[in-house]
């Protein structure tokens, strides 16, 4: 049975996604686009409009062409849509990458995307050129700011370019990829998800009737634009509706309360941590939040009674979920922001254009039965193109028929609504950033006292995933600690992707096959076979 979607159907976008992001910027003019919300600096539409313009031309001039890919390495700032706007003017899909990422991760997602270039920010720089040395054939790093030896953003918009215009880049949105984010899955080797132009773009007007936004709303942007959810949310979907995106670098709590205070915000968009810090903290009291109109959340799952506690808390409405991955551009299901009492746990109903499968566990070529749980199939134009030089990774991803097989399981009741119950992939997901315990796994197995590990998600006091190793010492090494453990690990990934628990065994279970049982190790950790994979609803 093929799920559709009550809203009906919209238009593929088949526009370019800065046209379809900042096609109206002229019309918006001198209102305010982006407020800078450390410092309180403000960009208007009129700017942002002609500073992307600048920064493409000078891209081009530097010598980027279309089908170039360049990398985006920076927390969230007011020049960060500059940098992706610009760069996807000038032709270049833009890999998007976490600030914090070693010099080894970024190098390898150099390497798979075989990017040519690089936008940094200067505290960010020495990792930026040590990753660039790794790999080679990088042709230039800029800065958004300002570092010595290197071209800053800053200087090329301020260049007036009358004689060296914006370039004319004949672009295919349905086939050139806009953003080649990457993405865990559920293999070790992260993947570059190729999202086109097209499926980003139509992603925004499937997301219109359930989110709508408009000139004078005030949006936060503390998620990162890195990930398609800050992507999406935080910086296509407001700019493109003349909202005003207030951004913020980092996560830190009395900065994000005090934004919220000063510049009046009307919607967040956030990731469960948020919802408990809102919930819990003493802080969320010295404040006056009485702005907010709503809250979306999504990126993770999310604790129902810590939903409502956090909507009760500021006497807003129910927190409205959303559901979707990097896959899928990312959206599929919103809570509506007019519904009026969405089921509690609920992570939405299905957008426009959008279709869905449940399939049983056991047989995925059959249905769930109704109102049981199954796997959660998608199919619609926001799929991705495909996963960037993997087509067998991408064909066991996408199904001949044009299904993604999502990797979650899922239920959907009598009215349409969607309810996401666990996972199938073998995946953690920390704070709502991907770890891929095959990733860890294959670093744990690096350490010379180390004989054998296997490393699945567990739950903390506050409701987080986080990943557990469970090691096997070499028999040479019986004084191995859990403390040189962590700091091993620490010192080799970016701190999303931390082991946070260590548990010492005798041998890690394994199937004839060499697979771990990663059930087992879950049994083990609850005793019953229950919760250590869910989030405990
Ligand atoms: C803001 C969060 C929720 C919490 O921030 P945090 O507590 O500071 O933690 P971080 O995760 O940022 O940082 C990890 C660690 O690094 C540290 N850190 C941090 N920045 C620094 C620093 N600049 N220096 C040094 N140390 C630092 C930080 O303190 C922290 O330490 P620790 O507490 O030990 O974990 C943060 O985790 C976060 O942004 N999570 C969301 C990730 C995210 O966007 N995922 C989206 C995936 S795509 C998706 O799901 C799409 C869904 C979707 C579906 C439908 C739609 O319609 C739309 C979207």
């Amino acid at each position: 049975m093929i799920f559709h979607s009550e809203y009906g159907h919209v238009e593929a976008v088949d526009l370019p996604i800065h046209e379809a992001v900042l096609g109206r910027a002229a019309e918006f003019g001198d209102a305010v686009a982006l407020v800078d919300g450390t410092d309180g600096a403000t960009v208007t539409y009129a700017q942002l409009d002609l500073s992307h313009r600048r920064f493409a031309a000078g891209l081009t001039a530097a010598g980027l062409r279309k089908g170039d890919v360049l990398a985006l390495h920076s927390p969230n700032t007011v020049a960060y849509p500059v940098a992706f706007y610009g760069a996807t003017r000038a032709g270049a899909s833009v890999t998007t990458v976490h600030p914090l990422s070693t010099a080894e991760e970024f190098a390898k997602q150099l390497r798979d995307s075989s990017a040519r270039w690089i936008v940094t920010v200067s505290p960010l720089l020495e990792v930026a050129r040590r990753s660039a040395e790794l790999v080679g054939g990088i042709e230039e790093i800029f800065v958004c700011d300002r570092a010595p030896g290197h071209r800053s953003l800053l200087d090329m918009i301020a260049t007036d370019r009358e004689s060296d215009p914006a370039p004319v880049v004949t672009i295919s949105p349905g086939e050139d990829v806009a953003a080649l984010p990457y993405s865990s899955g559920t293999t070790a080797a992260p993947k570059g998800v190729m999202l086109t132009h097209r499926s980003i773009a139509t992603n925004l007007a499937q997301l219109d009737p359930v989110l709508p936004m408009r000139p004078g709303h005030r949006i936060l942007a503390v998620l990162p634009f890195f990930h398609i959810y800050g992507l999406t949310a935080l910086m296509n979907a407001p700019l493109r509706t003349g909202a005003t995106v207030v951004v913020l670098p980092r996560f830190e709590l009395d900065q994000f309360l005090g934004a919220i205070q000063t510049h009046r915000i009307n919607g967040l968009y956030v990731a469960p941590p948020i919802i408990l810090a809102l919930a819990k903290h003493p802080a969320v009291a010295r404040y006056d939040l009485t702005s907010l109109d709503y809250i979306v959340c999504s990126a993770a799952p999310l604790d129902s009674r810590l939903a409502e506690a956090c909507s009760a808390r500021l006497g807003l409405p129910p927190v409205r979920q959303a559901y979707g991955m990097t896959e899928l551009s990312p959206g599929t299901h919103v809570v509506p922001l007019d519904a009026r009492n969405p089921p509690p746990g609920a992570v939405g109903k299905l957008l426009p254009s959008t279709e869905m499968r449940i399939v049983s566990l056991d047989d995925p070529t059959t249905d769930a039965p109704a109102g049981a749980a199954g796997e959660v199939l998608i199919r619609g134009p926001q799929v991705m193109k495909g996963y960037l030089g993997r087509p067998e990774e991408t064909a066991h991803m996408i199904d001949a028929d044009g299904w993604v097989h999502t990797g979650d399981i899922g239920r959907v009741d009598a009215d349409g609504w969607l309810f996401v119950v666990d996972r199938v992939k073998e995946l953690i997901k920390y704070k709502g950033f991907q770890v891929a315990p095959a990733d860890l796994e294959a670093l744990l197995l690096t350490h010379e006292s180390i004989a054998d590990a296997a490393v699945i998600g567990v739950y903390d006091e506050d409701g987080n995933e986080i990943p557990k190793a469970y090691v096997v010492r070499q028999p040479s090494a019986p004084e191995l600690t859990e403390a040189d453990v962590l700091s091993y690990v620490a010192e080799h990934v970016a701190p999303h992707k931390k082991v946070r628990r260590v548990e010492f065994i005798d041998g890690v279970p394994r199937a004839a096959s060499g697979k771990i049982l990663r059930r087992e190790l879950r049994d083990r950790e609850t005793g019953d076979g229950r919760g250590s994979h869910g989030p405990g609803k």
